[in-house]
């Protein structure tokens, strides 16, 4: 079964926030990505707003209820009252909670799910009374127990943290290490009844195998490397690209 992809839009933010103008378009390139047939949107509203705006969020959530509603809009963020209140008020199919800092370049870890499940699962429960999909950023370290107490939080799915296994570009038997790792981690998922994400520094080289370790991987939402290529291929060749990466056969 195919991963579903989800195109992060953080990146075309960012690009549009240099100045103090409208293009380029983060719903117009989000509109695109659908058309090219991709599963949905994903952003992360960070609390400095360096790219992801919070006035974006009801143009890209209207660009999915009135053009795409058979594809769905994910919103990542740190769970503090004020993102749960974006969350409640922009209505996303699913959140993805992050363990982020503010000051935090990018997302760099999963959560400690031994000091922070008794947060997370009163968070949890009010999304999920929401209407709201929740999914927790956990690192892919292979670490059962962990996964059992993500379980105990109550969250539908775990998004695997696969930075250490993209940062392996240059070293294939280092990405080979983090690659099981990964899948150790995917498999212990399975086997608590979690769905399974996957995202950071995935790219078309380095998916293919990661979906083949992880078959039952459910959707992986990507931004960084799928611009960079969009730069170059366009955007809908891109997602194609990335749908054909995925395991669809198109
Ligand atoms: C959670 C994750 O790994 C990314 O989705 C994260 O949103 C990247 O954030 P930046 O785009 O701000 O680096
Ligand atoms: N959850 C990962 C994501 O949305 C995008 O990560 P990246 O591809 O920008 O590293």
């Amino acid at each position: 079964m195919p991963a579903k992809l989800s195109v992060n839009l953080n990146a075309v933010a960012m690009l549009r926030n240099r100045r103090d103008l409208p293009w380029p378009s983060v719903a117009h390139l989000g509109r695109i990505a659908l058309q090219a047939g991709a599963y949905g949107l994903t952003v992360h509203p960070r609390p400095d707003k360096r790219h992801i705006r919070f006035t974006d969020l009801p143009v890209l959530r209207a660009l999915i209820d009135d053009e795409f509603p058979q594809t769905e809009f994910n919103m990542e963020g740190y769970p503090s009252e004020d993102f749960l209140q974006l969350c409640e008020k922009t209505q996303p199919e699913q959140v993805t909670l992050v363990p982020d800092d503010p000051s935090q370049a990018t997302s760099d870890h999963g959560f400690n799910f031994r000091t922070q499940s008794e947060m997370l699962k009163s968070v949890i429960a009010r999304l999920k009374a929401g209407g709201m999909r929740v999914s927790v950023f956990a690192d892919g370290d292979g670490d059962a127990e962990a996964v059992k107490l993500a379980k105990a939080t109550g969250t539908d799915r775990i998004e695997l943290y696969t930075g250490p296994y993209g940062g392996c570009f240059d070293n294939a038997g280092e990405g080979e290490r983090q690659l099981e790792l990964l899948g150790r981690t995917a498999d212990a998922a399975l086997a608590e009844g979690l769905g399974v994400n996957a995202g950071h520094d995935l790219t078309v080289e380095n998916l293919p195998a990661l979906v083949g370790r992880i078959p039952h991987l459910a959707e992986v939402s990507i931004g960084h490397g799928l611009t960079a290529d969009a730069l170059e291929y366009g955007m809908a060749e891109t997602v194609r690209r990335f749908r054909r990466a995925c395991g669809e056969h198109i």
